[in-house]
């Protein structure tokens, strides 16, 4: 696999290098080493999935607040999502800049969003499934958000969310 930098400090494209052959191809999905060697959170606390009926279901954006900041490394594993991250750490060169990326099962590619940044997706077709890796355990007192529509970030999304759950669609303007 191929870790390919974003615009964002410390996000990541996770490229799969599929070893094909006539049954079709075994690719490796994650790298402790690799990670490591790229600097990157190796740790895997907890893996989680999220199914999605709806084409258009908006989720996120989501992080946690220190100390309890958490990695993610996200997969599309049935139908596609927009996936997007947004670097909310205030000494980042990138602070408040987004990055997406269409993850699409079957695709080539994972999305690793380190700690600091918020996170989201919109599903473009129906039944999406979302697998996460996360570097560390949940902790719903630190559970926080942003709206996907903020004007501090200009996130630019294929389309409106068709479902959205009322949290997420609240969040007060986030203030620099
Ligand atoms: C995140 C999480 C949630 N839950 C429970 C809490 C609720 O009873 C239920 C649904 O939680 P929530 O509505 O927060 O799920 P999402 O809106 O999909 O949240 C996720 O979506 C965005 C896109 C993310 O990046 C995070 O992975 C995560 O915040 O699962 C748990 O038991 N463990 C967990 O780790």
């Amino acid at each position: 696999m191929k870790l390919v930098p974003t615009p964002l400090a410390g996000a990541y494209v996770v490229e799969l290098e599929p070893l094909r052959d006539e049954r079709g191809f075994f690719a490796r999905t994650y790298d402790a080493a690799q990670f490591e060697a790229a600097g990157l959170d190796a740790r895997i606390a907890q893996c989680n999935t999220s199914f999605n009926a709806v084409a258009g279901t908006l989720r996120g954006l989501h992080y946690q607040a220190e100390p309890h900041g958490e990695g993610k490394l996200v997969r599309c594993t049935r139908g596609a999502v927009w996936d997007v991250a947004v670097d909310l750490r205030p000494d980042s060169p990138t602070y408040c800049a987004w990055f997406g990326v269409e993850l699409r099962a079957g695709g080539a590619d994972s999305y690793y969003i380190p700690a600091g940044l918020a996170h989201g997706f919109l599903t473009l077709e129906a039944d999406s499934e979302v697998h996460y890796q996360m570097t560390y355990h949940y902790v719903p007192d630190a559970a926080r958000g942003v709206r996907w529509d903020d004007p501090a970030f200009g996130i630019r999304w294929p389309g409106a969310p068709v479902t959205i759950a009322d949290r997420d669609a609240t969040y007060p303007d986030f203030v620099r």
